[in-house]
C-alpha cells in the first residue's frame, strides 16, 4: 500500500494511462520532486489537486483527411490536449511527426503547464499535434493537411481560450498555412490564435530564434552562479532544427561555440565550430528547404559525417540535447561525464531519461531542466499574444531585452524555490516546484475545478 499523498496519486496514474510511457515517466518525475510542497499542505489532498493536476481538463481527438498528390486520401489523427487553463489560456505547441500518439502529447502538455507558469506570464498549459510526417511532402501536400487539420481545430482554439504554436515539424511555413484557413473559417483577423506567424502577419521579432536563445541567456545564469561563464566553452548539440538554430547564433554571441548538429540519420563533427554566418545560414537551408540534407553539411564544409550516430561521444563543457525525448540515456549520460561534460542544459522536451538525470546529479553534472532552459520560446510567444493584443509591433531589441529578463527570473526563481525546500543548487526540482507553486494557488483559489 503507498504510503503517502504523491505516492498514491502515482500508483493512480500507473492504472490509468498504462500505454502511455512518456506521459507516466514524466508525471511521476515531476511528482516525487513535488513531495516537499505536498508535505507541507496537507490540504491538497482533501482538494485533489494532484489527480486534478495530471488529469487533462479536456483531449480533443479527431480525424484529418487529405488528399496526397496522386489524389489518394490519406487519413492521419489530430490532438489537442487542453491540460490545464487556471492560469491562463491553453498555450503550447503542436507537434507532426510520425511518432506523435496520446502519451507524447500529454507529456508534452503536462510539462507545458509547469513551464508556462515559471514564464511569469499569464499562459496555461496545452499541447497538440498529429502522426503526420512533413518530411517528403510536397508544399501542396502539407497545405492541404495543415487545411483539413485546422478545419477541426478551429472550434476548439480562440485567443483566450486556446493558443497553438510550432513544435517539431510546425515552422512558419505549417502556421501560415493554418492560419489563412482559421481566418476563411472564422471570418475575421484574429491573429492572436496562433503564435509564431510571419511578421506580415502578426508575428513577433525574435520568435524563431527564442528558444535557442533564451536557453544560452539561462546558461549563462547559471554559469556565472557556478563562477565560471560562457567564454570559450564547446558545446555538444543535438538537432539542426529551430531551437539548434538559435543555440548556434546565441553561443556564437556570447564567445563559445557548437561543435555538433544531428537529426535522425546522424550527426555532424565540426571541430572550428559552427560559428560563421555562412554556416548558421546553411543550417537554416538544411531546415528550409527538402533537397538539402544533414550530411550536405559535412561536405559542404569538409568536415565528418557520423550517419546513424548520436554526437554524445564528443568532448566538450556543455551538452545542449536540442532534437527529441529520451535522446540521452544512462551509458550516454556515463560518456558524456567521463568526457569532462560539466553542465547539460534541455532544448528539447525531456531529452534526458530519469535514470541519466540521477547520474548527472549523483555525479556533479549540472541539469538545467526542460521546463526552464527551453522556456524562452513559449514566453515569446506570450509576447506576441501581448502585441496582438495591442496591434503593436514591438523592436527586436525590446523583445530580446524582455525574453532576457525572463530567463534570468526563471534562474532566480528556480534556484529560489529548491533553497527554500532546503535542496541546494538542484535547478530540475526548484523549476518543477516553482511551476506547481503559482498553478496550485490559482487551482485552490478557483475551488474545485
Ligand atoms: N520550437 C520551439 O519553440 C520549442 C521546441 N522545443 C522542443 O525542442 C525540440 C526540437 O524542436 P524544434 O527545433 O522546434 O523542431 P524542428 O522540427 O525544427 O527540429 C527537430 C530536430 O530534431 C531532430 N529529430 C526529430 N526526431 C528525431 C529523432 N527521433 N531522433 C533524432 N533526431 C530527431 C530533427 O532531425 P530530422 O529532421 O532528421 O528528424 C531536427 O533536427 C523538441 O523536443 C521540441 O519539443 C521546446 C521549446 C520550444
Ligand atoms: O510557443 C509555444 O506556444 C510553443 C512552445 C512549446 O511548444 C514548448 O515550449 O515546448
Amino acid at each position: 500500500m503507498p504510503s503517502d499523498y504523491v505516492d498514491r496519486v502515482i500508483e493512480r496514474l500507473r492504472k490509468k494511462n498504462t500505454d502511455e510511457k512518456e506521459f507516466l515517466e514524466v508525471a511521476e518525475e515531476v511528482l516525487k520532486s513535488l513531495r516537499p510542497v505536498v508535505e507541507k499542505h496537507p490540504e491538497y489532498e482533501k482538494m485533489a489537486l494532484l489527480e486534478r493536476l495530471t488529469e487533462p481538463e479536456r483531449v480533443i481527438i479527431f480525424r484529418v483527411p487529405w488528399e496526397d498528390d496522386n489524389g489518394q486520401i490519406q487519413v492521419n489523427r489530430g490532438y489537442r490536449v487542453q491540460f490545464n487553463g487556471a492560469i491562463g489560456p491553453y498555450k503550447g505547441g503542436l507537434r507532426f511527426h510520425p511518432s506523435v500518439y496520446l502519451g507524447i502529447i500529454k507529456f508534452l502538455g503536462f510539462e507545458q503547464i509547469l513551464k508556462n507558469s515559471l514564464t511569469g506570464l499569464p499562459i496555461g498549459g496545452g499541447k497538440g499535434g498529429s502522426d503526420f510526417d512533413p518530411q517528403g511532402k510536397s508544399d501542396a501536400e502539407v497545405l492541404r493537411f495543415c487545411q483539413s487539420f485546422m478545419s477541426e481545430l478551429y472550434r476548439h482554439i480562440g485567443p483566450d481560450i486556446d493558443v497553438p504554436a510550432g513544435d517539431i515539424g510546425v515552422g512558419g511555413r505549417e502556421i501560415g498555412f493554418m492560419y489563412g484557413q482559421y481566418r476563411r473559417i472564422r471570418g475575421a483577423f484574429e491573429n492572436g490564435v496562433l503564435t509564431g506567424k510571419g511578421l506580415t502577419y502578426g508575428g513577433s521579432h525574435i520568435r524563431s530564434e527564442a528558444t535557442g536563445f533564451g536557453a544560452m541567456y539561462y546558461a549563462a545564469e547559471v554559469l556565472k552562479h557556478q563562477g565560471d561563464s560562457l567564454q570559450g566553452k564547446t558545446i555538444v548539440l543535438s538537432g539542426y532544427g529551430n531551437v539548434a538554430w538559435g543555440v548556434c547564433i546565441k553561443a556564437r554571441d556570447l564567445g563559445s561555440k557548437v561543435i555538433s548538429i544531428s537529426g535522425r540519420d546522424g550527426y555532424v563533427h565540426d571541430p572550428e565550430g559552427i560559428v560563421t554566418d555562412e554556416k548558421i545560414d546553411f543550417l537554416l537551408r538544411i531546415r528550409g528547404e527538402n533537397k538539402v540534407k544533414l550530411e550536405d553539411y559535412a561536405k559542404t564544409f569538409g568536415v565528418k559525417f557520423y550517419p546513424k550516430e548520436k554526437p554524445w561521444k564528443l568532448k566538450g563543457d556543455i551538452a545542449f540535447p536540442s532534437a527529441t525525448e529520451n535522446e540521452i540515456d544512462i551509458e550516454e549520460a556515463k560518456e558524456l561525464t567521463k568526457n569532462g561534460i560539466k553542465y547539460v542544459f534541455e532544448g528539447a522536451n525531456f531529452p534526458t531519461t530519469p535514470e541519466a538525470m540521477e547520474y548527472f546529479k549523483k555525479n556533479g553534472v549540472i541539469l538545467g531542466p526542460a521546463i526552464a532552459a527551453n522556456a524562452g520560446g513559449v514566453a515569446v510567444s506570450e509576447l506576441e499574444m501581448t502585441q496582438n493584443s495591442s496591434r503593436l509591433l514591438w523592436t527586436k531589441e525590446k523583445v530580446d531585452a524582455k525574453l532576457k529578463e525572463i530567463m534570468i527570473n526563471i534562474h532566480t526563481k528556480s534556484k529560489e524555490a529548491a533553497e527554500k525546500y532546503g535542496l541546494g543548487y538542484d535547478l530540475v526540482a526548484g523549476a518543477n516546484i516553482a511551476g506547481f507553486e503559482k498553478v496550485a494557488d490559482a487551482m485552490i483559489a478557483q475551488g474545485s475545478y
